[in-house]
């Protein structure tokens, strides 16, 4: 059976995203997303699991990073889950929220509901560990201090603890989406994915020539006039001088289509350096909600 590095303990979202996309997996947690990574790098596991990107927060950097300037693993497909975030205490502390001192979690996740504290818990400190799980654990472990866990139903379920704030990032529309990051060149140690199919991408990792007016322009009609659709396009330091930058580039297309592999040569042509972090499937876990609007559509049909 594959086995799946993630950033742990039990009950991170990021183990919600291994569960949605695959069936039959070993799961191997890990402290850090980077521990997760390293550990596909030195063959440890077969694939991990990772956070990219935040639709309230925006890109997962720690990750990003990583991937463009330590570990060149291929990305090998891609899951994005619905994220509600939730206050939890332990059951002795339930009836104090009012004297809570520090609320513990994962960085994304307080950035996720600043609003909520800002207006409801003002006093209290927030505090950045490595996981909602890690959160969630340190609650539990310490049921007579007045502390707190931004983390999810499940790790609210599976340490005992209390949500007594349910809800409270900001924005109603809160997905991350997951990346597989594989063993480069071990295509076949991937599992099967389970979750439903929605489209496919490629990312691309493209430096531009220096001495290049208008070389991002350039960059992008190579896209355009072949009609090939970007959803992301965003730009990442490259850590060798103020100014210098990568730009990472989502197509909504596969490297075997037959366009790419022109857009490529084509901007190699221009003198930009390209690499290709992957070209993979695209998969999503629906939200509670679009399930049931889904169960209500299909309800209200009219009989014919
Ligand atoms: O800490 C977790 O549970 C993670 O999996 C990282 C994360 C944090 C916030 C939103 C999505 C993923």
């Amino acid at each position: 059976m594959a086995t799946v590095g993630y950033l742990g303990p039990q009950g991170t979202f990021t183990e919600l995203a291994v569960d949605a996309l695959f069936s039959e997996v070993e799961k191997q947690p890990f402290t850090t997303i980077h521990e997760s990574m390293d550990a596909v790098a030195s063959e440890e596991v077969d694939v991990a699991l990772v956070p990219l990107e935040n639709a309230i927060e925006g890109s997962v950097n720690m990750t990003l990073d990583h991937l463009i300037h330590k570990r060149d693993l291929p990305i090998a497909g891609e899951i994005i889950v619905p994220i509600e975030q939730h206050l939890l205490v332990h059951p002795d502390q339930a009836e104090r929220l009012a004297e809570l001192e520090t609320v513990y979690s994962h960085p994304h996740a307080i950035a996720q509901c600043h609003d909520f504290f800002r207006e409801e818990l003002p006093e209290a400190t927030l505090a950045s560990v490595d996981s909602t799980g890690a959160a969630a654990a340190k609650v539990a472990e310490n049921p007579d201090e007045p502390i707190g866990a931004v983390a999810n139903e499940l790790a609210a379920k599976q340490y005992g603890l209390v949500q007594v704030k349910t809800q409270i990032h900001d924005y109603e529309k809160n997905h991350t989406r997951f990346v597989v990051l594989a063993r480069k060149n071990h295509p076949e140690t991937l599992p099967a994915y389970q979750a439903p199919k929605t489209g496919v991408k490629t990312t691309l990792m493209i430096s531009l020539p220096t001495d290049y007016s208008g070389a991002l322009h350039q960059v992008l009609s190579a896209f355009s006039w072949r009609r090939l659709n970007l959803s992301k396009i965003e730009s990442r330091p490259m850590k060798t001088g103020l100014g210098n930058y990568f730009f990472i580039i989502d197509v909504n297309h596969g490297m075997d289509e037959v366009l790419m592999p022109g857009v490529v040569a084509e901007l190699e042509a221009l003198n930009c350096s390209v690499r290709i972090l992957g070209s993979y499937s695209c998969h999503a876990l629906p939200s509670r909600t679009e399930t049931e609007d889904e169960k209500h559509a299909e309800k209200t049909v009219p009989e014919s």
